[in-house]
Parts: C-alpha cells; sequence; structure tokens
C-alpha cells in the first residue's frame, strides 16, 4: 500500500468530469468540470475523490497527517496529459533535413531521395536494443517534465522484421521499467523500403502474412498503423494492411491526408479505426464520414509548423462533430518536440480551437483515441492517479504563454515522479 497523496486547495482543478465511455464532441468539448479551491486524494494509486478543499478536507479530517500533502494554491491542475501518437523509440536527429527544407526541398522530396524516414530506419537499425532504450528512456523523462504521463510509440523505423522486433521490444521494455505508461503501435507500413520499390504489394503481403501475425502472437502491439498518402501506400492497401491487423486483433490507426488529400478520413471511418491523425487535407465528406463513426481525429499542429504547411481544420472538424484530440506527433523528422502545452498553443492560434477544447484534445479525447478512456483522461473517482500541477492560475494561461514548461510538479499512479519541476533523482538514466 503506497502512502495517500492528498493535493490541496489548487486555483482550478480540471476535471474534465463527465463520463469516461465516449470521447468528447463538439460544446462537450468545452465542458472543463472546474473546481475553484478543489482537492485530489489519492489512494493506492487510484483516485478516491475529488472535490473542493473544505469538502475533502472535512472527509479525511482523522486521516490528514498519514497522507502526503502537495499544496497547489495559486496552482492549475488538470489529469496527467495523454501524447496518443509519437515516434518515441528511434535513433539520431536531422537537422540536416531542417536545413534543406529551409532552403526549398520538400519532406517528400527528400524522402523519396532516401532521406526522410529512410534515414532514420539507417539510425535506428544501426543501433542496439540499449542505446535505443536509452536515448527513449530519456526523451520519456522529457515528455514527463512536460506534464505528459501516458505516450503512445509506434515502431516503424525498421520495415524489416529485426528492427521492427527491436522497436517494439524497447517500447514494451519502457513500458515496464519507466514511469510513464507507454501504449504500443505496430507500424511496418510506415514506408515502402527501397528494395521493395518495383513491387510494393509484396511488401504489403509481407506485413500482412508475416510481421502482423507475429506482432499480435508475442502481444507487442495494440494498434496497427500505416502512413496512407500519394507515394506511400495506397488507400487500398491501406485498406489491406488495417483489416488484417483487425483479424489479429491489433486496432487500426491511420496517418491519413497529411500531404495530400487521399480519402484517408473516409477509409479510417470504413475500417472503423480508432483514430485518423494528421488530416491536414481531409475532405469534408471523411470528416463527417468520421463523425458519424466516432474516429478520433488527431491532430499534430506542429508537423504542420515544422513542415511550414497550413494546419489541419480543427474548428471545422469539432464544428462537424469529429472528437479532436492533440499530439505533439514527436519525431526526428517532422515534429522534433516533447512539448505538448507547445501543441496546445498552436491548437488555438493555428487550428481555431479553444483553450478549453485544447485541454479536452490533450486528455480525456487523446485518452480514447489510444483506447484509455476509461481509465486515465479525466481527474474522476476510479481513475489512474496521474495529475499535472501547473505553476499557473488558470488553465488559459496555459496556452496563452507559451514556449515556458509551467509544469511544476507530476503525481503518476500516486506518486509525486515531478517536484518543482525537476524530476526526482531515481528517474534518472545515466
Ligand atoms: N508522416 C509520417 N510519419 C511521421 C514522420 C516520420 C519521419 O519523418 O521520421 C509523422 O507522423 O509525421
Ligand atoms: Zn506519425
Amino acid at each position: 500500500m503506497t502512502k495517500a497523496i492528498f493535493i490541496r486547495n489548487a486555483s482550478q482543478l480540471v476535471t474534465l468530469h463527465g463520463g469516461s465511455d465516449a470521447p468528447r464532441v463538439k460544446a462537450e468539448m468545452s465542458e472543463l468540470g472546474i473546481i475553484e479551491n478543489g482537492s485530489v486524494w489519492i489512494e493506492d494509486g487510484v483516485i478516491q475523490a475529488v472535490g473542493t478543499d473544505e469538502e475533502l478536507a472535512a472527509k479525511y479530517a482523522n486521516r490528514l497527517a498519514e497522507a502526503e500533502l502537495v499544496d497547489a494554491s495559486g496552482k492549475l491542475v488538470t489529469p496527467g496529459l495523454v501524447d496518443p501518437h509519437t515516434h518515441l523509440v528511434h535513433a539520431g536527429s536531422r537537422e540536416n533535413e531542417f536545413n534543406m527544407r529551409l532552403q526549398g526541398k520538400t519532406y517528400m522530396e527528400i524522402m523519396n531521395a532516401g532521406g526522410g524516414i529512410h534515414a532514420t530506419t539507417r539510425a535506428t537499425k544501426a543501433a542496439s536494443h540499449e542505446q535505443l532504450y536509452k536515448e527513449s528512456f530519456n526523451r520519456l523523462n522529457q515528455f514527463l517534465r512536460h506534464g505528459v504521463t501516458t505516450v503512445e510509440a509506434k515502431s516503424g523505423y525498421g520495415m524489416d522484421w529485426e528492427t521492427e522486433l527491436k522497436q517494439l521490444e524497447v517500447a514494451n521494455e519502457l513500458q515496464e521499467k519507466h514511469v510513464v505508461d507507454v501504449v504500443s503501435t505496430f507500424m511496418g507500413a510506415h514506408a515502402v523500403p527501397k528494395e521493395y520499390k518495383e513491387n510494393p504489394d509484396e511488401f504489403v503481403r509481407v506485413l500482412v502474412e508475416e510481421m502482423i501475425p507475429k506482432v499480435a502472437e508475442l502481444g507487442l502491439a495494440e494498434f496497427n498503423d500505416v502512413f496512407c498518402e500519394h507515394g506511400v501506400f495506397t488507400p487500398e492497401q491501406s485498406r489491406v494492411i488495417l483489416e488484417a491487423g483487425k483479424r489479429h486483433g491489433l486496432i487500426a490507426k491511420i496517418h491519413a491526408d497529411e500531404i495530400e488529400p487521399y480519402e484517408g478520413a473516409e477509409l479510417a471511418a470504413e475500417v472503423g479505426a480508432i483514430s485518423a491523425d494528421h488530416l491536414l487535407k481531409a475532405s469534408e465528406k471523411g470528416m463527417k464520414a468520421m463523425a458519424e463513426n466516432g474516429v478520433v481525429g488527431v491532430l499534430l499542429p506542429g508537423t504542420a509548423y515544422f513542415l511550414m504547411a497550413e494546419s489541419a481544420n480543427g474548428r471545422k472538424m469539432i464544428d462537424l462533430g469529429v472528437p479532436v484530440a492533440l499530439s505533439t506527433d514527436c519525431n526526428p523528422g517532422s515534429s522534433p518536440t516533447v512539448s505538448l502545452p507547445f501543441i496546445m498553443n498552436l491548437g488555438c492560434l493555428k487550428m481555431g480551437m479553444t483553450p478549453a477544447e485544447v485541454i479536452t484534445a490533450a486528455t480525456i479525447n487523446a485518452a480514447h483515441a489510444i483506447n484509455r478512456g476509461r481509465e486515465i483522461g479525466s481527474l474522476e473517482v476510479g481513475k489512474k492517479g496521474d495529475v499535472t500541477i501547473f505553476n499557473i492560475e488558470n488553465y488559459m494561461k496555459l496556452q496563452y504563454s507559451y514556449g515556458v514548461n509551467h509544469t511544476d510538479t507530476v503525481v503518476k499512479n500516486g506518486r509525486v515522479v515531478v517536484k518543482g519541476g525537476q524530476l526526482i533523482e531515481e528517474l534518472s538514466l545515466s
């Protein structure tokens, strides 16, 4: 039994109270369930009570002395942030391509010339399990310092079995050993390896008949993702890959309509994907199909920013009833960041979302995008004790005051893991 934690007297306690069976849509995305002078009691890693400080102080009057007290007065308290789309496990970085893009080369030109995803694939193939683990562990620490307590992680920088396996094993080892929860996605369909360039359908066959069954059998991932994009995987190939995953119990996700309109959003709705991600060029028909089928739109405005492209139309998606989530897309090519709060600022400035909507998008809706809506994403009794405390008084300031890490304290599974903006010592790997 772990010591109880009593987080007291937040100037705003953002509970996101409101039911966990489905992601929030339309006006629901603005209902933050704020409690002023709010407090949370966590015990055995689970939230036991949420209310005003007065209510909880009375409820636990005879147990106050035994709890670890966390004074949140003057501070904003939210559920631990959730990042539902990252390429966490990778080696190396690509600042050389950043420079090339500044001189006019496009992301796809660099990739087609053997750079981009292929460059990170070479680096990831060359890295040992230990090196990948260490780099990714340190990246998770950075996420945590920005208030993020759950991270989805995709493979896809191998595309051969050995390297895909290495990435998935690292993600699973991190889930076991790092305090941040890591949710694993197989993304063997991230690019077509050059040896299959003349016959991409043969690579699709390898994915469908060999890799996906092995991933499922070994229990290495919960989701199966594909980069459905002109010049990468066609909608038809993507459908075959996603349906194969479903037959083996892997939930479908899709990188859709990122660079060109390609009916990826429509495909997501047809195959019953849990989320369609990117969506910069999604059609209105695709958005409506997503809304009708409850497909979460995971929007990645950091990627549009970094690729100097126009962001997805988050405002329109919300108005059409798409449940919208936000993510960093942390990866070395198109979004080398771990700052979900910065992405939230972009959600407001580049996608027309309100400060309240972006909070919902980075918590409860993000949790639903990775099938965790019942366990995390809101401060409600019975949910995991994952809480972030920001050194600001209200939720709007989180979006308004950008480029600054306001994270003060993070409680993960009912344990303080970041204090005064610093990780507790035992989280350092080296
Ligand atoms: N667009 C495809 N995949 C990643 C980028 C990967 C990379 O460039 O290394 C993304 O989601 O942005
Ligand atoms: Zn991605």
